[in-house]
């Protein structure tokens, strides 16, 4: 067993981790990390538990650990869930300290050396592992995307190989993306919110860097444009988004892509049967019928039509955060990177 933590361990992405690790056949949940107000309570006491999953019990005694490196001694492996800001130089701290990070936050996304990955699209990006450690440092930092990010690069990956240009997007985000006091009910009921600060800049670029090419020392970005448009919605889970892409493919020869598209690999404990999967019906996918697919790692597509025009969808706090990340430290493991 690879003895893990989890730091921001009470908020809507760090209770997702701790849902998803609780019962991990490989890795040992013993650290859980928040902020001062939790710090020395139990995990039970300091959390205020608001999943549609039951509280895994047996986390319910580990004391909430001060987020610091001096708190992760012991450690092989760190989940982050931390605000963006926290993350920035406690992550490379921790990196530099010897222990691995598979970060849910933005902050090192684009960083030349940071691998920005989705298991069944660049996996192969992994090698910036070895330019970490090459750089000197004795623990590395593995992100995964923005969760639309996600959502749309798996959407696109099994059309990838048509050639794809000139993609455009307009997300249907959920509320649980901006974190549990994020959006305010007076303002999201009955109404749409067109506007999600930094989100369309994070589609724009992280999905050039996913869909780029590892050279063997940096990540040489895609060359296609993309171009966003992002809106919160009153939907409690899943990220729904219409896109236009241009594809030198018809509908039909695109559908039969999704049927015939499996992931590169297999094994891994949170990979789901199907990683995307195509829905035939005329009005799916839905977030509230379609977010479960695949214990919440499945990407559901539909709707394909000339132009082309599609809708992906995909549960934005499991395949777009926690369950990517721990996909990513699976893959990780598997690789023997630990
Ligand atoms: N929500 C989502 O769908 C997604 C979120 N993310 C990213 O994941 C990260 C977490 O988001 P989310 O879970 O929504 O955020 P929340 O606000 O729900 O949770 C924040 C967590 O960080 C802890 N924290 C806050 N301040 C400090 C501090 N000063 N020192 C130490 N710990 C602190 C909190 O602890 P305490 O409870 O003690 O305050 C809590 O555990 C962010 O970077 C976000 O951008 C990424 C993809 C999707
Ligand atoms: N901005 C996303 C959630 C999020 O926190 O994204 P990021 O990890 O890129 O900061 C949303 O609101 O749905």
């Amino acid at each position: 067993m690879i003895n893990v933590g989890v730091l921001g361990a009470t908020g809507a992405v760090g209770q997702r981790f701790v849902q998803l690790l609780a019962e991990h056949p490989w890795f040992n949940l013993e650290t859980l990390t928040a902020s001062e107000r939790s710090a020395g309570k139990t995990y039970r006491d300091a959390v205020n538990w608001r999943l549609d999953k039951p509280f895994p019990e047996s986390t319910g005694d580990i004391t909430v650990s001060h987020t610091d490196v001096a708190s992760l001694k012991g450690l092989d492996l760190v989940f982050s869930a931390l605000p963006a800001n926290l993350a920035t130089k406690l992550e490379s701290d921790i990196a530099d300290a010897g222990i691995a990070v598979c970060s849910n936050a933005s902050s090192h996304r684009m960083d030349k050396n940071v691998p920005l990955v989705i298991p069944e699209v660049n996996q192969e990006h992994l090698g910036l592992i070895d330019v970490q450690r090459d750089s000197g440092r004795d623990g590395f930092i593995v992100t995964n995307p923005n969760c639309s990010t996600i959502v749309m690069a798996m959407a696109l990956n099994p059309i990838r190989s048509r050639g794809l240009s000139d993609i455009r997007v307009a997300t249907m985000q959920a509320m649980s993306g901006a974190g549990f006091d994020g959006v305010a009910a007076m303002a999201i009921y009955d109404n749409v919110i067109p506007y999600i600060g930094s989100e369309e800049e994070k589609m724009e670029n992280e999905t050039l860097k996913i869909m780029g090419q590892f050279d063997g020392a940096e990540i040489l970005p895609a060359e296609f444009s993309v171009s966003a448009s992002c809106h919160r919605v009153p939907v409690i889970d899943g990220h729904t988004m219409a896109i236009w892409a241009s594809v030198n493919a018809s509908p039909e020869e695109l559908k039969a892509d999704y049927r015939n598209y499996s992931a590169p690999f297999s094994g891994l404990p949170t990979q789901p049967e199907k990683s995307v999967q195509l829905l035939e019906e005329s009005d799916r996918p839905q977030p509230r019928l379609d977010r479960n697919r695949g214990d919440g790692m499945t990407v559901s597509v539909g709707r394909i039509r000339e132009g082309i025009r599609f809708i992906a969808m995909g549960h934005n706090t499991i395949r777009g955060a926690a369950g990517a990340s721990i996909l990513n430290a699976e893959l990780i493991v598997s690789k023997k990177y630990i």
